[in-house]
């Protein structure tokens, strides 16, 4: 079991981290976090009125986009789990996943200033393919639900 310590996109190395949605590096961007707890991963984020798609809701991108990055974030996370890669203890990880696929449904509008919760859990991984299903919630309700295919990439880049 791995412990909430060390975020997976912290782990990218810095040539890697420009990502708008996830990248440490990137000032302008979202800087998501996504953690391994146990079997599942978590990410958190609380948007604020730029993201508005009503008066008091969030537009559907920032959903998606989110959901996106907390699922690559994952599909890396579980990869290494995969090939006994020890997430504490590394400064950096070999694993390089990006984005093939990404469905996303949305339940219920997504509400403005309340910190949104995300939460992983893979499906399966067949070769270089790593499926994850994912919810986005606020204070408990869930507003969106997503589908990732995270493709492995076949070398570092
Ligand atoms: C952007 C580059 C960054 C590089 C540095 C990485 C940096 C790591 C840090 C990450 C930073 C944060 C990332 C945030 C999340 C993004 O926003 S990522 C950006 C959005 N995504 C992209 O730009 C990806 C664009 N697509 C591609 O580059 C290529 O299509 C892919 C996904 C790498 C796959 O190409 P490939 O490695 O040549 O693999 P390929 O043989 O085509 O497919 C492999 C398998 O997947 C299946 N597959 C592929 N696509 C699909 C699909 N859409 N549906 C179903 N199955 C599919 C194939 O059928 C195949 O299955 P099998 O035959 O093995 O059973």
């Amino acid at each position: 079991m791995q412990n909430k310590s060390k975020a997976i996109q912290d782990l990218y190395p810095d040539e890697l981290a420009h990502c708008y949605g996830c990248g440490k590096n990137n000032p302008f961007g979202y800087q998501l976090k996504t953690y391994l707890v146990g079997d599942e991963t978590i990410a958190h984020f609380t948007p604020d009125e730029k993201f508005t798609a009503l008066p008091g809701s969030v537009y559907g991108g920032l959903v998606a986009s989110l959901l996106d990055c907390h699922g690559t974030g994952s599909a890396a996370a579980f990869a290494c789990v995969a090939e006994n890669i020890d997430l504490e203890n590394t400064e950096t990880i070999p694993v390089r996943c990006v984005t093939a696929s990404l469905k996303v449904d949305f339940k219920a509008p997504t509400p403005m200033g309340t910190e949104l919760e995300l939460i992983g859990k893979l499906r399966s991984i067949e070769g270089r393919k790593i499926w994850v299903d994912m919810t986005l919630s606020a204070k408990g309700i869930i507003c969106a639900t997503g589908e990732i295919l995270a493709i492995k990439l076949k070398s570092n880049v």
